[in-house]
C-alpha cells in the first residue's frame, strides 16, 4: 500500500470565554475556534511488527507514547482489538509548539483519521470524536476544523460558516524562546477570577446563547464589522509575559487590522485582516520590527477544514 499523507492544520481562538469550573476539574468554556492555513503533515506507512514508530523533525518533541500522535495511534489500535497493527509515521512540524495553536492536538486528530484509514478500521466520525475528547479538549475541534462554536471542555461543537466571498487572513507572531503552559494559564485564571466563576448550568447556557447572538457571529456571517476579540486567558498571560505585551503592541501598529488578540493560552498572537494581500502588506511594513524583537511571523489564510487525508 502506498504511503498515506494527512494534513494537520493549526487553529486560533476568535473567542475564548472561561465560564466556570466543572465537576471534573476542567473549565466550562464558550469559544469560537478557526482552522488556519498553517499546518503540520504526517506520512503513514503500514508495518506488520505491531509497533507505532514516529520520526519527527523537531528534537524537542518526544517520539514515544507522550507524543499525541503515538498516543492517538495506541488508543485506536486498542479500541480496534487488532493488537498486531503497526505503522511507521513521519511528522513534519511547521506549527510552533506549546503556542496556543493546538499543534499537538491537531497532530493527534490527524493520526486518528490517518490510521483509521491506513488500517481500514472503519471507525465512524462519532467514535473518532469520542477518542479525541479523551486525548485532549481541543482535539475534537481539530478533527472537524473550519469555524466552530466550542462549548463544554471544548469538545461540544456547533459548525459556523464564513459568509464572505473573501475570507479574512491573519498575521501571526510567536517568540521562539517563549511557550506558555496551558495548565498554568487555567490555574492562574482560577486564582484571579475564581470568585466570579459562574456555577449553575442555567448561567452557562445563558452565556452560550449570548455568544450565539454576539457581534462576532455577525462578522463571521458577513454582516457587520469585527468587534474587539475576547480571550479570558489573554488577561491572565499578558501581565506575566513581556513578549506577549510587545507582540500585541506591534500588531496594533499594523494598518487596516480588523482585530488583534492572543490565541488560546498563548503565547501566539494574531492580527486579522480583510484579505491575504492586506495581511502581507502589514507583514512587509513591520517585518524588520518583528525581527528586531525576535518574533517569528507568518501570514496565512483561514482553512475550512481540520485534519484531512491528502490525495
Ligand atoms: C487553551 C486552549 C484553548 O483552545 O487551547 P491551547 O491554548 O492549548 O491551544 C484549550 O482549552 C486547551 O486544550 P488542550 O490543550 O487540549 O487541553 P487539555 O490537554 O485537555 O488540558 C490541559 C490542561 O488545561 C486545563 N484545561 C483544559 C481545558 C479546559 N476546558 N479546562 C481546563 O482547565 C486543565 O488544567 C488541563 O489539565
Ligand atoms: N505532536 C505534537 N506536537 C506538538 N506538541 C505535542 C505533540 N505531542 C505532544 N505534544 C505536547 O503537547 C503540548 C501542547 O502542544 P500544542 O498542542 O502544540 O500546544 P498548544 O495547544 O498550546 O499550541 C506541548 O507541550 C507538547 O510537549
Amino acid at each position: 500500500m502506498a504511503d498515506l499523507c494527512v494534513r494537520a492544520p493549526a487553529k486560533i481562538n476568535l473567542h475564548l470565554e472561561v465560564l466556570g469550573l466543572r465537576p471534573d476539574g476542567f473549565h466550562e468554556l464558550a469559544m469560537v475556534m478557526q482552522s488556519i492555513d498553517l499546518a503540520d503533515s504526517l506520512r503513514l506507512r503500514p508495518t506488520a511488527d505491531g509497533q507505532i514508530s514516529l520520526q519527527c523533525d523537531r528534537a524537542e518533541l518526544p517520539t514515544d507514547s507522550s507524543n499525541l500522535v503515538v498516543k492517538a495511534g495506541e488508543m485506536l489500535r486498542a479500541r480496534s482489538g487488532f493488537t498486531e497493527l503497526g505503522a511507521q509515521i513521519v511528522l513534519e512540524k511547521r506549527i510552533p509548539i506549546g503556542a496556543g495553536l493546538a499543534g499537538g492536538s491537531s497532530n493527534g486528530a490527524a493520526a486518528l483519521i490517518g490510521l483509521n484509514e491506513l488500517w481500514g478500521l472503519g471507525f465512524k466520525s462519532q467514535e473518532l470524536h469520542s477518542m479525541a475528547a479523551e486525548l485532549g479538549s481541543d482535539m475534537p475541534f481539530c478533527l472537524d476544523g473550519g469555524t466552530q462554536l466550542c462549548f463544554g471542555r471544548g469538545e461540544l461543537l456547533e459548525a459556523l460558516a464564513f459568509n464572505s466571498t473573501e475570507p479574512p487572513a491573519l498575521l501571526l507572531l510567536k517568540h521562539p524562546g517563549v511557550s506558555v503552559s496551558t495548565p498554568w494559564a487555567y490555574g492562574r485564571c482560577k486564582e484571579l477570577r475564581g470568585d466570579f466563576y459562574l456555577e449553575a448550568e442555567a448561567d452557562f447556557e445563558q452565556r452560550r446563547q449570548a455568544l450565539r447572538q454576539a457581534p462576532l457571529l455577525g462578522a463571521i456571517a458577513g454582516n457587520g464589522s469585527w468587534p474587539p476579540l475576547r480571550n479570558d486567558l489573554q488577561a491572565v498571560v499578558e501581565p506575566e509575559v513581556e513578549t506577549v505585551r510587545q507582540g500585541l503592541a506591534l500588531l496594533r501598529q499594523t494598518e487596516q487590522h480588523l482585530a488583534v488578540a492572543m490565541s488560546g493560552s498563548g503565547p501566539s498572537l494574531f492580527a486579522l485582516f480583510s484579505n491575504l494581500d492586506q495581511a502581507r502588506t502589514a507583514h512587509a511594513d513591520l517585518a524588520e520590527r518583528f525581527e528586531l524583537y525576535g518574533f517569528e511571523s507568518w501570514c496565512c489564510g483561514f482553512s475550512d477544514r481540520g485534519a484531512s487525508l491528502l490525495p
